[in-house]
C-alpha cells in the first residue's frame, strides 16, 4: 500500500512504516501527480484536501496530524467515500503554555506583580480554550468564556458565557476558534474594525486559531493608530505570504508555532495512526510517548527564597519562550515576497524542539503550597 505523506510530519516511519511504503513530498506543494497512486494519504495544514489534489486517485484514506481541518473538504470526501480523520486536541496543550507564556511576558512588561489580576477573555473554547480555562482558573485568574455554539447546547447551561463584546472587555483577549464560513457564528473575519476599535492600549489581543479570523486591514488601520492595543499573533492571513508590514506593528510575533511542541506534534501522528489502523482493521501497537526522548532541560530547583510569581516565569518560559520565535520571524521578513514565504515555512520546517512543561521536574524546598498548587496548574511534575 503506498501512503503519501507530508514530510513534515515527525515518525512517519516509526509509526506507518509497518502499514505500508511511505513516499514522503513537501505539504506545500503536494499536486494530484504526487498522490494518484496513494492509497492513504497523510497531511497537515499547508495541503488542501480537495477534488483538485484527489480526483481519478486511489486515495481512500485521508488523515490530517492537526486539530484546524479548514484545509480539507470534508464534504467531497465523504461523498466520494474517503474515509477522513484529524487529530482533535493532539497540540492543545502545547497552545495553552504559548498563551501562558505570551501572557508572563505581557504582565512583566506592564510591571505587574501579580499577573493573575488580568482578566482573560477566551473565544472559542473547545479543546484549546478549555485547557486554557482549566490552567487559568486553577491559576486564580479571572476568565471569561465566549463560545456562542456551545452557548446554544442544551447540555451547557450549567457553564456560563459571554458575548464576543463581552470578552472584549477583558485585559486579555485569547483567539481560539476554527476558521469557519457560510454558517451560523462563521468566523471568517469575525474580528473586524467595529471590535477591535473598542480594544484600548491596555488590553492584549491574541490570535493562537487562524489568521482569517481577524481582518488584516482592519487590524492594520487600528495599529496605526496611537491607543493600538498590544497584539500577539501566531496565526496570520495567507500564510506562508504573511504581511511583513503587520509583523513590524504587532508586539509579538510566531509562524504559526503554538501548538509546535514535540508532544503536541508526536501525538497528532499518533491519532492519525490509530485512526488508520482502525479502518486498516490493523492491532494498534504504537503510542506517542515511546518516541519522546529524554528532555534537554530536564529539572530546576527552587527554594523559598524565590519570589513565587518570578519562580513560574522563569519555569515556564525554560520550556517555551516565545520571544525566541518572535525574533526569528522577525529576521525572516527581510527579502523579496517569495523569500519571505519560504522563510516562513522554513521556520516551521526547521522548527527547534520544544517540550511542554510536563516534561520539566520542578523541585520546591520549603515554598507555600500555593506555588506548589501554581505549578501543578500549569501541569509541570513536583519534587517536593
Ligand atoms: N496556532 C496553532 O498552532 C494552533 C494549534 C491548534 C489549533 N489551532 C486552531 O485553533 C482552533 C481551535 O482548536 P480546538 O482544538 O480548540 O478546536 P475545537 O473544535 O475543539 O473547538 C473550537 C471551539 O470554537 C467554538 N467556536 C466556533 N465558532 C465560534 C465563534 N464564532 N465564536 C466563539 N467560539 C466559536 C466551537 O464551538 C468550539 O467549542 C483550530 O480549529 C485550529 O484552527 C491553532
Ligand atoms: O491545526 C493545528 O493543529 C495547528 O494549527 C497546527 O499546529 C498546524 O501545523 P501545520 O500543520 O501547519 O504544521
Amino acid at each position: 500500500m503506498l501512503i503519501v505523506a507530508d514530510e513534515n510530519i515527525p515518525l512517519l516511519d516509526s509509526f506507518f512504516g509497518e502499514i505500508g511504503e511511505i513516499r514522503r513530498v513537501s505539504g506545500r506543494t503536494m499536486t494530484a501527480s504526487d498522490v494518484r497512486d496513494a492509497e492513504v494519504l497523510l497531511v497537515r495544514s499547508v495541503t488542501r484536501v480537495g477534488p483538485e489534489l484527489l480526483e481519478g486517485s486511489k486515495v481512500r484514506f485521508v488523515g490530517t496530524a492537526t486539530i484546524g481541518t479548514d484545509h480539507v473538504d470534508e464534504e467531497w470526501l465523504a461523498r466520494n467515500g474517503i474515509r477522513f480523520s484529524a487529530a482533535p486536541g493532539c497540540n492543545a496543550n502545547s497552545v495553552a503554555e504559548y498563551v501562558l507564556s505570551v501572557l508572563s511576558v505581557h504582565a512583566e512588561r506592564r510591571g505587574l506583580a501579580d499577573w493573575t489580576r488580568l482578566s482573560v477573555g477566551i473565544v472559542g473554547v473547545g479543546n484549546v480554550g478549555s485547557e486554557l480555562s482549566r490552567k487559568l482558573d486553577r491559576l486564580g485568574f479571572d476568565v471569561r468564556l465566549c463560545d456562542p455554539p456551545r452557548a446554544e447546547l442544551e447540555d451547557e447551561a450549567d457553564t456560563s458565557f459571554v458575548s464576543l463584546e463581552e470578552a472584549m472587555t477583558c485585559d486579555v483577549v485569547t483567539l481560539h476558534t476554527p476558521l469557519t464560513r457560510n454558517q451560523p457564528h462563521a468566523t471568517y473575519h469575525m474580528v473586524g474594525a467595529a471590535e477591535l476599535e473598542g480594544l484600548s492600549a491596555d488590553q492584549l489581543l491574541i490570535n493562537a486559531g487562524r489568521g482569517e479570523v481577524i481582518d488584516t486591514q482592519a487590524l492594520k488601520a487600528r495599529l496605526s493608530q496611537t491607543s493600538a492595543p498590544v497584539v500577539a499573533l501566531d496565526v496570520w492571513e495567507s500564510e506562508p505570504a504573511i504581511d511583513p508590514e503587520l509583523v513590524q506593528q504587532v508586539w509579538l510575533a510566531t509562524p504559526h508555532i503554538a501548538g509546535y511542541s514535540l508532544e503536541g506534534k508526536v501525538q497528532g501522528t499518533e491519532m492519525i495512526y490509530r485512526a488508520l489502523s482502525r479502518y486498516l482493521g490493523f492491532p494498534v501497537r504504537k503510542q506517542a510517548g515511546q518516541f519522546l526522548p529524554e528532555p534537554a532541560l530536564s529539572k530546576v530547583s527552587f527554594t523559598s527564597a524565590a519570589d513565587e510569581d518570578d519562580a513560574i516565569k522563569i519555569a515556564l518560559r525554560a520550556c517555551y519562550d516565545p520571544r525566541r520565535d518572535d525574533a526569528r520571524l522577525r529576521i525572516a521578513m527581510r527579502g523579496s515576497d517569495q523569500e519571505r514565504a519560504a522563510a516562513f515555512d522554513q521556520l516551521r520546517r526547521d522548527y527547534p524542539v520544544r517540550r511542554e512543561c510536563s516534561s520539566l521536574k520542578v523541585q520546591l524546598k520549603g515554598t507555600s503550597k500555593s506555588l506548589q498548587d501554581s505549578f501543578r496548574a500549569i501541569g509541570f511534575k513536583l519534587k517536593i
